[in-house]
């Protein structure tokens, strides 16, 4: 049986990868309807749907104040802000569409910069 590998994974590069990869979220063409926090005021029932809103401005903010323990609680946000989309917005939809766009990019680009 393949021994369970004992040695924990290099996490030195972790916080690089996370500047880079919200810079290619922010930067991402689809990327507008989570730039900065839904306005509750500006779209009904969000307050009421939402639990746990999240956006990449506040990731952002979170990032430069090292409030992300590691890797994995940086990704959990990112998650976040796209199960907020799909909660709230229409598969069929500008923003379910862009949403669904964005957590395929997502999640490509951190499995590769994670085997690299
Ligand atoms: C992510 C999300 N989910 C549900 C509702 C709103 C939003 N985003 C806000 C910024 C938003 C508010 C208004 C918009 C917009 C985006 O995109 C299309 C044009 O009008």
């Amino acid at each position: 049986k393949q021994e369970s590998p004992r040695t924990a994974r290099d996490d030195s590069k972790d916080l690089a990868m996370c500047r880079i990869l919200l810079a290619e979220l922010e930067s991402h063409q689809d990327a507008g309807p989570f730039l900065t926090p839904v306005n509750p005021k500006s779209v009904p029932g969000y307050r009421k749907i939402i639990k746990k809103p999240m956006d990449f401005s506040t990731i952002r903010d979170k990032l430069t104040n090292s409030q992300y323990l590691n890797l994995e609680t940086f990704i959990i946000d990112v998650n976040l802000v796209f199960d907020n989309c799909e909660k709230f917005n229409e598969d069929n939809s500008v923003i379910g569409r862009a949403g669904h766009t964005m957590r395929r990019f997502f999640q490509r680009r951190w499995t590769e910069l994670l085997r690299q």
